[in-house]
């Protein structure tokens, strides 16, 4: 997939901002924000045409007539459109109007029949598609959505990381797990990756807190919505910011460079880093102690008949270290999840033990 990979925004290294409304409301909505937005230098509106509602009865979206008003819209602003597409029908109709830039939405990432059809209807254009995470955390499937549309020919793909559903309570409308975009971002190093830090932090006060992380992370461009009357807005209100609010984020957001060429930097970088490697080796110097402890542990509870799981066992542990973590200064949470895992590993590890002295027998 990579060679196929252009960037959308060869010029500069600066991140390309995409923002907009959620939803094109009415021609005088779409054209108010796409002037106000283009007066602070975004060049590239982002507005909902069809809208993927949760619930029925709520505003689904104009649908194709707002594609008329971008097409009139674009004749007096220097900017370009994008919208989500969601079926092949979709497709047609905005590059009958000319959108620019189309993307996938959450909901459609998840089903690879949709996306299939989509990229089929792509075949033989070559427009900008991003896609978004789908809205489980499945890297696969949103590998899979880029690989079929690359296999469409598209060249100019990107990938918009919105955050996750989760069944947990969390501060944040979609969990972000970063863990997951950076994945792909080291799978695909090429592939653009930009934020969508409405959709993650579902209200306008944690907006700002999340696009300065993708920044710190190197995402190559954020994706804001953004509507002249929020408060007013027909979807996702409580989400959505004022192009003022926008223009006092883009002067307070800090764009990291990648990496520096300061010599100072770098030697003191390599360093550090050196000294990494070294606690690193230790680390799994001590694991594997740990393990032969554990692997020790497996044979004589087999040879004693022991159930392999001991939950009061586990229990002390979770406590103990824990509060090891705390008295640390290392989060009780960060600690917990490493042994979560380490649990796992030695459960598997007796297990094979256990199992492997069975069939010997
Ligand atoms: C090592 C043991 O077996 C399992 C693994 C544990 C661990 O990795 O610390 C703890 C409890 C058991 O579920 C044990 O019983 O102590």
């Amino acid at each position: 997939m990579r060679e196929r990979i252009e960037t959308l925004w060869k010029k500069d290294k600066s991140p390309l901002m995409i923002a907009g409304p959620c939803s094109a409301e009415s021609e005088e909505q779409l054209r108010l924000s796409t002037q106000l937005l283009s007066e602070i230098g975004v060049k590239v509106i982002r507005a909902g045409i069809w809208k993927p509602r949760t619930r029925p009865n709520t505003f689904e979206g104009i649908g194709s007539p707002a594609l008329q008003w971008i097409k009139d819209i674009k004749k007096d602003f220097d900017v370009q459109f994008a919208i989500e597409v969601a079926t092949a029908q979709h497709v047609e109709l905005a590059l009958e109007y000319g959108v620019d830039v189309l993307w996938i939405g959450a909901r459609t990432t998840v089903n690879p029949f949709t996306v299939q059809e989509i990229a089929d209807s792509l075949k033989g254009v070559d427009i900008p598609v991003l896609v978004k995470n789908p809205i489980n955390p499945d890297l696969a499937l949103w590998l899979g959505a880029l690989e079929r549309l690359s296999n469409a020919g598209i060249s100019k793909l990107g990938a918009i990381h919105r955050g996750f559903s989760s069944h947990r309570k969390s501060k944040y409308r979609n969990e972000p797990l970063w863990q997951i975009p950076i994945e792909l971002k080291r799978l695909h190093p090429d592939l653009p990756l930009i934020g969508d830090p409405s959709h993650i932090a579902g209200e306008r006060g944690l907006i700002e807190a999340v696009s300065q992380k993708a920044l710190d992370v190197n995402y190559d461009g954020l994706m804001i919505e953004v509507h002249p009357n929020p408060d007013k807005a027909l979807s996702d209100a409580k989400q959505q910011i004022t192009p003022a609010t926008l223009e006092r984020l883009l002067g307070t957001l800090q764009v990291r460079s990648a990496t520096s060429d300061n010599a100072l930097f770098l030697s003191k970088l390599e360093q550090l880093r050196d000294k990494i490697d070294e606690v690193d080796q230790e680390l799994i110097q001590v694991l594997r102690n740990r393990m032969d402890l554990v692997d020790e542990l497996g044979v004589y509870k087999k040879e004693n008949n022991v159930s392999i799981f001991q939950l009061n066992r586990w229990k002390d542990i979770m406590q103990s270290r824990g509060k090891w973590a705390e008295d640390a200064q290392l989060r009780r949470e960060f600690i917990e999840d490493i042994y979560k895992i380490i649990h796992e590993e030695s459960i598997k590890k007796q297990t094979s033990i256990s199992e492997a002295s069975t069939t010997s027998k």
